[in-house]
């Protein structure tokens, strides 16, 4: 499939398709991180870790801030998102740690 920049978008229609792919896109990389995210909480148990290890949380904002920087996306925007997606790990992870 072609993509349209957003510059050559002349309809919220067009654009509309745009957002859509990609959103496709994204949760396609959610899915693949929460499997990741499925297996840290094996390997927490086995490892006596918890759900919250708040220096990783703040060394992924670090991150994922300075890509932010790079790739041109706002990176208060970035911070704001990946903290809210991390809080939602977390309690994934804190469920399934407290039920073993
Ligand atoms: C995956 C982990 O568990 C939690 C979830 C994180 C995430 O979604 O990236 C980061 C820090 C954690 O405390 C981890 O500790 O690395």
């Amino acid at each position: 499939m072609t993509r349209r920049q957003p510059e050559a978008c002349r309809s919220m229609e067009e654009l509309r398709v745009e957002i859509d792919r990609l959103d496709r896109e994204l949760v396609r990389l959610l899915a693949e991180r929460s499997r990741y995210i499925a297996r840290a909480v094996a390997l927490k148990s086995r490892e006596g870790l918890p759900a919250r290890i708040d220096e990783r949380v703040e060394a992924v904002v670090v991150n994922v801030r300075r890509e932010a920087e790079r790739q041109g996306l706002d990176a208060n925007l970035a911070d704001k998102l990946w903290r809210a997606m991390m809080d939602e790990f977390i309690a994934y992870e804190e469920k399934r740690l407290h039920r073993k």
